[in-house]
């Protein structure tokens, strides 16, 4: 059956992925830095600072504003809309600051979850009307892909059927619409890790959901080739009494893409969903140690992870500004190590690094 309707010319595709392999390239990931203001309300909560815009944009600029030499572990940042339009001390934009350094400007798409009636409080993504139009703004306004992140739970009857097909069909729209609009879309379909379930069940539901968003995909004529996919590790749930090994978790995990990603996708950035900095350091670097087929890169897209023991460093005062920048920059360097499996660790880490990030019911 010939493809008589092309969605996308040999230029958008090559566009597309020129910029998909950038974003991952030589052991870079991606710094999501895109918490809504509420999401961000929460992390300042937590070191006493109030969640102003002031307040966001001044921690902000000590993320973006560190050495250039960041740009050979970060090859992209995801921004807020808020964040997109900031501007550093001198009035300089954050997305020039972003770009001068050879960092992807990227961008939140999606608009929040909503219920799924007749669910176990399961939800689907907002945000489709007019996402075209507003991908069109933000490509001009400098932003080169995009994120939109679908929940799923495992719980009693959960995920149903409904919210893994409904939150499929979402994604695989909203990365069409970011496709025609010159934007790579990053697909981030998160299975939360609430629950006491072993990792084995996680491993079943992330195969269930990952093939279902990829039929989709297909279905939508998406040009995988300029994609990236966000996925959550293969985990047991936060309260089951069982624990795991890095070496289990990548195995569980590698197995789950490798049975249902295609290698078309050029890279796979996986999400920290609330591990603390070093678990999700050493996690990801035991990914790229395992012993199965890899077709694709494995790399980081990490908000909590990469932003834990900043945040922490910072607590607001601006004469803490190098402890910030130097705390980013060792989570940065250490999971570019892990995302080539060369992360040794030193048992050095700072108490914040060890911390578990978990928030539970982390829908938006
Ligand atoms: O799980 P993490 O690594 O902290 O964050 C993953 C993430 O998708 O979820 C957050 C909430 O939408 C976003 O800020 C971020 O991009």
């Amino acid at each position: 059956m010939a493809h008589q309707f092309p969605a996308l010319t040999s230029e958008q595709k090559k566009a597309l992925s020129e910029t998909a392999r950038r974003i991952v390239a030589n052991g870079k990931g991606i710094l999501a830095a895109d918490e809504s203001v509420g999401t961000m309300g929460n992390r300042l909560q937590r070191i006493k600072v109030e969640n102003t815009e002031e307040n966001r944009r001044q921690f902000r600029e000590l993320l973006f504003t560190v050495d250039s030499s960041v740009s050979q572990t970060i090859g992209g940042v995801i921004l807020f809309h808020e964040t997109l339009y900031q501007k550093d001390g001198q009035g300089k934009l954050f997305r020039d600051i972003l770009k001068e350094k050879g960092i992807v400007v990227g961008i939140k798409l999606d608009q929040g979850v909503a219920p799924l009636a007749g669910t176990n409080k399961e939800t689907t993504v907002q945000g489709l009307d007019g996402l075209s139009e507003r991908c069109a703004q933000y490509k001009k306004d400098g932003a080169d892909f995009g994120k939109w992140r679908a929940v799923l739970k495992i719980d009693n009857q959960c995920p149903s059927h409904l919210a893994i097909q409904e939150n499929a069909n979402t994604l695989a729209r909203y990365a069409s619409i970011c496709q025609q609009n010159g934007l790579v879309p990053i697909v981030e379909p998160e299975v939360i890790p609430d629950g006491s379930h072993d990792m084995e069940h996680c491993q079943y539901v992330t195969e269930k959901v990952l093939a279902a968003v990829y039929k989709a995909l297909n279905d939508h004529h998406v040009y995988l080739e300029g994609t990236l996919l966000k996925p959550n590790m293969v985990t047991a749930g936060h309260a089951c009494t069982k624990k795991y090994a890095p070496e289990q978790v990548a195995m569980a995990t590698v197995t789950a893409l490798h049975r249902t990603v295609p290698a078309a996708v050029p890279g796979i950035c996986f999400l920290s969903g609330g591990m603390s900095e070093e678990d999700a350091t050493l996690n990801l670097n035991a990914i790229n140690l395992c012993p199965l087929p890899k077709p694709w890169k494995l790399s980081f897209s990490y908000g909590r992870a990469l932003q834990a023991s900043a945040l922490a460093a910072w607590g607001g005062k601006a004469e803490n500004k190098k402890a910030t920048q130097e705390a980013f920059m060792k989570r940065a360097l250490a999971n570019s190590q892990a995302a080539k499996g060369q992360y040794v660790h030193t048992g050095s880490s700072g108490s914040a690094s060890t911390q578990s990030l978990f928030t539970a019911s982390y829908t938006y």
